[in-house]
């Protein structure tokens, strides 16, 4: 039977440990959240943000800025937080509405402030094995697959997506691991083969049943990192869960899986942040 990888449970333990760090500090760490328009999704994370600094006794600061929002007074904003003490992370929800150029945008954030690892600056630092605030979610990844014992090291690992804050880096931490790395996206021609080869298989498309149970090796480690909404309405991920489980050693579950995680290295990285600024 298939382990679940359970990414609720870690994550709380994960947040119980950033909190008794954080309440050593001189000051508590703070994170300023910025949210541009009325994605109704986004407003969930922000508010679960919210939360989860209250939980970790951090200081928090929401800027909700309304749809017609410049680039240039986003910029603005985000070069005031910049400049503040008691500001230790820095985090513009994404996506940004159109006319926003996502890139300029999270350049202009300070790189010892991007908390969401998403600055060429920090990727960079991945890029090249030095030290930066990794991106959230691969981060979280990474952290349970070592909670469960599961070493890439050697393996071979699929990722399915390219995306800069999810496919690219994940791919990266996996072969900083030892892994054997492919990276698979829309143009592989032979999607279900490259899986088929695949130890660890991490799935970040944002497409229902992308990955079905004739795609994956036997006793293979499954990620699933999407979040969508299948016909009925229902939350799910990219892979076909009920099917794929039957055949696989792990599995990480959609809710409860990645998305706990990546709530929770923004608490890290936010504490690691407010560590640095304090040292
Ligand atoms: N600036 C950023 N923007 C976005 C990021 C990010 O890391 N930084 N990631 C996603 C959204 N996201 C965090 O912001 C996020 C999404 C989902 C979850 C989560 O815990 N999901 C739950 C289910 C939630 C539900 O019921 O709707 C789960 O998987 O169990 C956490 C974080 C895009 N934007």
């Amino acid at each position: 039977m298939a382990t679940i990888l359970d990414g609720k449970a870690l994550a709380e333990q994960c947040k119980q440990e950033v909190k008794k760090a954080a309440e050593t500090l001189a000051r508590r760490p703070g994170l300023a959240v910025i949210i541009v328009g009325n994605n109704p999704a986004s407003r969930v994370y922000v508010n679960s943000k919210r939360k989860d600094c209250e939980e970790c006794g951090f200081f928090s600061e929401e800027y909700a800025l309304p749809e017609e929002t410049t680039q240039g007074e986003l910029i603005a904003l985000i070069e005031q937080l910049n400049q503040r003490q008691e500001i230790d992370g820095i985090l513009c929800q994404l996506p940004l509405p159109q006319g926003i150029d996502e890139e300029a945008v999270l350049m202009a954030i300070s790189p010892e402030k991007d908390v969401d690892g998403f600055h060429p600056m920090n990727m960079g630092a991945l890029l090249v094995g030095k030290e930066g605030f990794l991106p959230c979610t691969p981060y979280g990844i990474m952290e349970i697959l070592k909670a469960y014992h599961i070493d890439p090291k050697g393996k071979q690992c699929v990722v399915i997506g390219r995306s800069n804050i999810v496919g690219k880096p994940m791919a990266l931490l996996l072969l900083q691991k030892h892994g054997t790395v492919t990276i698979c996206h829309s143009r592989t021609q032979n999607l279900a083969e490259i899986c088929r080869t695949a130890d660890i298989l991490v799935a970040a498309v944002g497409k229902v049943n992308v990955v079905t149970a004739d795609m994956v090796k036997p006793g293979a480690v499954v990620i699933d990192v999407a979040m969508n909404r299948n016909q009925a309405g229902k939350l799910c991920g990219d892979v076909d869960y009920p099917a794929v489980k039957e055949i696989v050693s792990a599995i990480t579950p959609v809710p409860g899986g990645v998305g706990p995680m990546t709530r929770a290295m923004l608490m890290k990285n936010t504490l690691l942040a407010a560590q640095k600024h304090q040292a």
